[in-house]
């Protein structure tokens, strides 16, 4: 009952209307997809008129050497290059049949849908417990008794409540890097996302941290579509399901993650996944 209360709390804010990314297609496939994108900093071109389905509940891995576009790419599906004055894009990025590239989209409803967590963990300067309900109150939502549910359910989907249960309002600056990180996927997920976006989620931390994270990501898929850029192969190759290559703004090549590093189609694959370049 809660939980279908703090559902509808945040799905139905007052002033979203435009568009309704709250309408479910289950079993469509592809849940996200970008059609000729080409996005450009000024006259750099940094991805050049790209097609790349994402498909549900299952994970991508975006791989390819520094500078080749990746971020680019990630930040584009959920809009964050909206911020770079001198970002400019053609072409589209399907979303539950809306071109997430129009401007009529409102963008905070689509970050909303689509989560982002970022290579360093950033925990606002804020208790753990308010980091965690930063974005239902923005929405709007004020009862305890469903913060407090948003807060315990999304610490125990990123395996971070018997840990931190009886400190909820000491600062999170407090936590060790890799429980930052952790708490920072918890915050997307206490939106109810349907895409997670993970830029690098593990290259600021240890490797017992990693692994924890490469753990939660992979258990997350059940509920969530993921979209994970590393520069760690052996991650890409461990997690995800699909992997992207990516060099110069283009994809060389896709495919079933096992495919692509056993048998990839393309010689520039094969030379970047055996270390040849990058
Ligand atoms: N804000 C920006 N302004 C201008 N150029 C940018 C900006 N961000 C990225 N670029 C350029 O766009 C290209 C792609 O960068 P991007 O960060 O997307 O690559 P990446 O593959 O994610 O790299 P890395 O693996 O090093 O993070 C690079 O040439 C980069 O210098």
């Amino acid at each position: 009952m809660q939980t279908a209360q703090l559902e509808k709390k945040v799905a139905k804010p007052a002033k979203l209307t435009v568009p309704d990314f709250q309408v479910r297609v289950d079993q469509a496939e592809p849940l996200i997809e970008a059609k000729g994108l080409t996005i450009s900093y000024g006259k750099k071109i940094a991805i050049d008129n790209i097609d790349l389905s994402f498909p549900k509940n299952e994970i991508t891995a975006l791989i390819g050497p520094s500078g080749c576009g990746k971020s680019t790419f990630l930040r584009s599906l959920n809009r964050m290059n909206d911020t770079i004055p001198s970002a400019y894009h053609s072409g589209q990025i399907i979303y539950e049949d809306v071109d997430i590239l129009s401007k009529e989209v409102n963008v905070i409803a689509l970050r909303k849908e689509v989560g982002m967590v970022f290579q360093k963990p950033n925990p606002f300067a804020k208790s753990i417990y308010n980091n965690i309900v930063h974005g239902l109150k923005f929405y709007k939502v004020r009862k305890k008794s469903l913060l407090d549910e948003a807060v315990e359910n999304s610490l125990q989907e990123v395996g971070l409540w018997d840990e931190v249960k009886d400190r909820l309002h000491e600062s999170a600056l407090a936590l060790s890097g890799g429980q930052q990180q952790r708490l920072s996927i918890a915050r997307a997920l206490a939106m109810k996302p349907r895409v997670l976006l993970l830029d690098e989620p593990t290259s600021a931390l240890d490797p017992i941290s990693t692994a924890k994270v490469e753990d939660l990501t992979m258990r997350l898929k059940e509920r969530y579509t993921i979209i994970i850029v590393t520069h760690n192969m052996q991650q890409a190759a461990r997690i995800s399901d699909n992997t992207a290559f990516f060099l110069n703004g283009k994809v060389i090549e896709t495919g079933s993650t096992n495919q692509l590093f056993t048998n990839p189609r393309e010689k520039m694959t094969e030379d970047y996944i055996s270390g040849r370049f990058g």
